[in-house]
């Protein structure tokens, strides 16, 4: 018919293959069934303008990269399909082959064709492998020896592929079926059928066969190497995978370069395919011989179809189709299709792919690695695994050893440890180093999550008002002076709000805002600095000028010192005829507090709260030493503060009141807190009023705790929920953890074994004694103790009994509290305990100061330790003819033994040390009287007890000290 034409001369005038051109019929619905059928030009003019536009979406480049071997690429591939398929052709140089001439490395289509034509002789890389093989191999180097094989090289490559071709067909195009992959192939192609590149076509009679073509034999193998590395493969959908006509194979015409050498075939595995071959009926399927069969099958693989897609999807799977000399033999088996493949994991995943001929010893490797499944598994490493903290029994365990081989290394160490004991991470690696163990610290660790490791850039920083807080003597006017300061402003600035007790507000003068910490008193100050918590910008100093500096300034000023913080001191009370400003400037310069009038740099301001005078000027006063500190933060990124206050609130369950210190707090916002997290969701000001978002310095009401935090507790916005869930919950874990461990702070024992060769040790102190003159005693005697080594420093010195703001600036600055003549009362002791502040007393000095020195000199001699067995305290007293003065008394806490040493206490202070001379319940002597109960109590050899007395009975035990 004239107006039809033949699909082998419209493949040949579009430079493609004919299988391919099949496929493109196919697609638009053009029926034929091989490629001597023909078409009309109207179906022809059809699938030139479907080429066209595939010319247009895929880029192929093409170089010679030896002589003789063309390396063709697709660059970009625009359609869906085609993407990530590289196809490249190696052919097989045809300098081996008399019959060939070279093939000049083409760049356009024309240029392709001509090529082909040219080139027809030599092997179309196989679609399975040869067209991938040549895809990566754009840079590789493929030599055309015969010796070598760079089929194996292509089987590399695939192998590196994260698809995997399909195509199987011995005689026909390997990707036939679908136009778009085989375009590249085809044009290279052999216009005639039978020199089809068959992946398995291969023929023992061109035993030099290019080694582009299946090469198997093991002089290949360094070839691979070199390709691996470079070639990218040609990718196949799983689609293309099964063909839908047969072309039988041709035997090797002329111009067919033999694949792979004959000898190679036994070795060949097969892995079966997932769909039937189903024979087209084109060509002859003679040359099939049953030698083919005889090819072992140890395909390892029996995967179902079904197994294989899940693969698809997750594990990547190369599929190796092993081509022979034999390969046409092979397909008189119906199953020839399945011994063709073998299945191998793919590392870098993707679809089915099939490669050709691969050396004896890999597949020999891949079939075990299918049987065994995995690698041989590393040694694992010794390692214990710990959180926060390991029990000694733990810890053994995991190393296999007896607790004791563990305490006894401990004890080496100087700590004294029993088997139920926790140790931190840092002993326990010491520990584990000694036996060969790693410790691997497991378990959550929030930081990630609350820290920002990025520091805030410059320009993200902005001033933020000074945070304050005032302290003073009792009764020097702190409240005054927060209400005139506050009232004064809100009458001012604020009227009509309605000033909310939220445990801080800000102030706004016509300088600037300040924060006030509504908090006086240093307790507060330094239990929230115990916590780590460092709120306060500056303190404002309460002296009354009439008073002058009196204990409780001292404290303060110690407790404002050890947290570095600066002081201005407002002399309050200006407005009293007996005021003496002069006098608190004096007192202070005494403590270092030189005013500026006296050369130093702390400012003093005189005010009145009462009559408010002098406010503005120390609010100025204030704002200009803020000034000085520049405050500035980050109000943009997400909020990080403290807890002022918390309380349980009847309607709207745990609120806190949170000063932001950076970022900014907004509705909605998710933290963690303390133990406990939440979502904010309400926030109020100090004034009463609903805020939607807060800045640095700004004190806000949060709602929407899901437990009661604690003041100083540290408050961070999260990402999200479950993040803040698990913070959260993670330190619910570490403070059980902690209270496990129960590691105590300083204590004297450990004080010297804790410093670091070299290292100045700083011992801090905190002293408390009877009377102000053995204070200062005590202080000078113990200061002088200090050497090149390690120097004493007094945190605070005063008399006056062991409080607990004593314990707290102990905890806070790491300090020891030695107490002189004085004693703590139990809850003080309690607070201690949970601390971890070691609390030592003493009676003479001269022991004091011994124990310091031997402490620090590393020589601490045998101590005597007590054991605090109880306090009652005196309710009545009644002078007894001939026995003296009895006490009735009441057990607050623990018990009294009749034989136990007591002391006597009046306000905290030792009155007197001694024994019992009698003990009795409703004039019965007895051994011991618990808490609880009621007693009668003589003192041997003291009479001077009064109502109000507490007796506290101990024992000695001595102890050895260690260090
Ligand atoms: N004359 C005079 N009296 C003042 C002034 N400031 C406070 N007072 C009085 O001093 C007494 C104690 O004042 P507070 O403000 O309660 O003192 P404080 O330091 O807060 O006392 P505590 O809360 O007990 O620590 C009150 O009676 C006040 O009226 C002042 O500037 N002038």
């Amino acid at each position: 018919m004239a107006n039809k034409i033949r699909i082998m001369d419209l493949s040949s005038e579009l430079g493609i293959g004919n299988k391919e051109l099949l496929q493109i019929l196919r697609e638009l619905d053009i029926p034929v069934k091989s490629h001597v059928s023909s078409i009309t030009d109207e179906e022809a003019a059809q699938v030139r303008e479907k080429m066209q536009r595939k010319d247009a979406s895929v880029d192929v480049q093409q170089r010679e990269i030896q002589p003789g071997v063309i390396l063709r690429r697709r660059k970009k591939v625009a359609k869906a399909e085609e993407v990530e398929q590289k196809d490249v052709v190696v052919d097989a140089s045809v300098a081996d082959q008399p019959d060939e001439t070279s093939t000049p490395p083409v760049q356009e289509k024309a240029k392709a064709k001509q090529e082909r034509r040219v080139t027809s002789a030599r092997i179309v890389s196989q679609p399975q492998s040869a067209p991938k093989s040549a895809a990566g191999g754009e840079d590789a180097h493929v030599a055309p020896s015969s010796d070598e094989q760079p089929l194996g090289a292509a089987a590399e490559l695939v192998e590196d592929q994260p698809e995997v071709q399909f195509e199987d067909q011995p005689g026909e195009q390997p990707k036939s079926e679908s136009g778009e992959s085989s375009e590249d192939q085809s044009e290279v192609q052999p216009e005639d059928q039978s020199a089809e590149r068959l992946p398995k076509t291969t023929s023992a009679d061109e035993p030099d066969a290019t080694q582009a073509e299946v090469g198997d034999s093991t002089g290949a193998e360094s070839e691979k190497a070199a390709v691996s590395e470079t070639a990218p493969v040609t990718e196949e959908k799983p689609k293309k995978r099964k063909p839908k006509r047969k072309e039988p194979l041709m035997q090797t015409g002329p111009q067919v370069r033999i694949i792979s050498k004959p000898e190679a075939k036994p070795d060949f595995s097969y892995k079966p395919e997932s769909k039937p071959y189903t024979p087209t009926p084109v060509q002859t399927p003679g040359s099939e011989t049953p030698a083919r069969a005889a090819v072992p099958k140890a395909a390892p693989s029996t995967e179902s179809t079904q197994e294989r897609k899940k693969k698809k999807k997750g594990k990547r799977t190369v599929e190796i189709v092993q081509t022979s000399p034999f390969a046409e033999q092979d397909r008189s088996d119906p199953n020839w299709k399945k011994k063709k493949t073998s299945p191998v994991q793919d590392r870098t995943g993707g679809k089915f792919r099939t490669k050709r001929s691969r050396s004896k010893s890999r597949d020999a490797h891949d079939d075990q690695m299918l049987q065994t499944g995995t690698q041989p598994i590393k040694a694992a490493k010794r390692k214990i695994r710990m959180e926060e903290a390991i029990r000694v029994s733990d810890m053994a365990k995991q190393m296999g050893l007896k607790a004791q081989e563990i305490i006894k290394i401990l004890f080496s160490m100087g700590m004294m440890t029993t088997i139920n004991q926790s140790i931190d991470q840092d002993t326990a690696t010491l520990v584990a180093t000694e036996f060969g163990y790693e410790v691997e610290q497991v378990g959550f660790l929030e930081e990630g999550f609350t820290q920002t490791l990025e520091e805030d850039k410059l320009e993200d920083l902005a001033p933020r008002p000074p945070v304050v807080t005032i302290m003073g003597h009792v009764d020097h006017g702190k409240t005054s002076l927060l209400d005139a300061i506050r009232e004064t402003n809100v009458t001012k600035g604020e009227a009509g709000g309605i000033t909310q007790h939220i445990g801080a507000y800000h102030v706004e003068t016509s300088r600037g805002i300040i924060t006030f910490l509504d908090t006086p008193g240093h307790e507060a100050f330094t239990a929230m600095r115990a916590r780590g918590a460092q709120v306060t910008d500056l303190v404002i100093l309460v002296v009354a000028a009439d008073d002058g500096v009196m204990e409780q300034t001292k404290e303060a000023v110690n407790h404002a010192k050890a947290a570095n913080v600066p002081i201005v001191v407002a002399v309050n009370k200006i407005d009293k005829e007996d005021a003496n400003p002069d006098r608190v400037i004096r007192e202070l310069s005494e403590m270092g507090l030189l005013a500026e009038a006296w050369g130093g740099d702390t400012i003093f301001a005189n005010v009145s709260a009462k009559q408010r005078i002098g406010l503005d000027e120390l609010l100025e006063m204030v704002l200009l030493q803020a000034e000085v500190l520049d405050l500035k933060a980050n109000p943009g990124k997400r909020a990080r503060g403290h807890i002022v206050e918390a309380r349980l609130d009847k309607g709207r369950g745990p609120v806190a009141t949170v000063l932001i210190q950076e970022g900014s707090l907004h509705e909605g916002d998710v933290f963690v807190c303390g133990l406990y997290q939440g979502k904010v969701r309400a926030m109020l000001d100090d004034k009463g009023q609903k805020i939607k978002e807060a800045g640095p310095s700004y004190p806000v009401e949060v709602q929407g705790f899901d437990g009661l935090a604690e003041s100083g507790d540290e408050f961070v916005v999260v990402a999200d929920e479950k993040i803040a869930r698990r913070i959260a919950s993670a330190r619910q874990t570490k403070e059980r953890e902690k209270t496990l461990a129960k590691a105590s702070k300083v204590t004297l024992d450990s004080f010297l074994a804790s410093k670091a060769a070299g290292e100045t040790k700083v011992l801090n102190l905190v002293i408390k004694t009877d009377v102000q003159g053995s204070a200062e005693a005590v202080s000078e005697s113990l200061l002088k103790l200090s050497t090149d080594e390690v120097r004493v420093q007094i945190v605070h010195s005063g008399a006056g009994a062991i409080t607990e703001s004593d314990v707290m600036l102990a905890a806070a600055s790491s300090a020891i509290v030695i107490g002189f003549n004085v004693r703590p009362m139990a809850k003080v002791k309690e607070i201690a305990e949970s601390e971890s502040v070691e609390i030592r007393f003493y009676d003479i000095i001269y022991n004091l100061v011994n124990d310091i020195r031997d402490a620090m000199t590393g020589m601490l001699s045998p101590i005597i330790r007590e054991s605090y067995l109880g306090q009652a305290e005196v309710r009545q007293t009644f002078s007894v003819p001939k026995i003296g003065m009895v006490a009735g008394c009441a057990v607050m806490d623990g018990k009294l033994l009749r034989n136990a040493k007591i002391r006597l206490l009046r306000e905290g202070v030792v009155i007197y040390t001694g024994k019992l001379s009698s003990l009795r319940r409703f004039k019965e002597d007895v051994k011991e009287v618990s808490k609880g109960f009621e007693c009668g109590v003589g003192l041997a050899n003291f009479n001077d007890i009064k109502v109000g007395d507490v007796i506290e009975a101990f024992e000695e035990v001595s102890e050895k000290a260690t260090l």
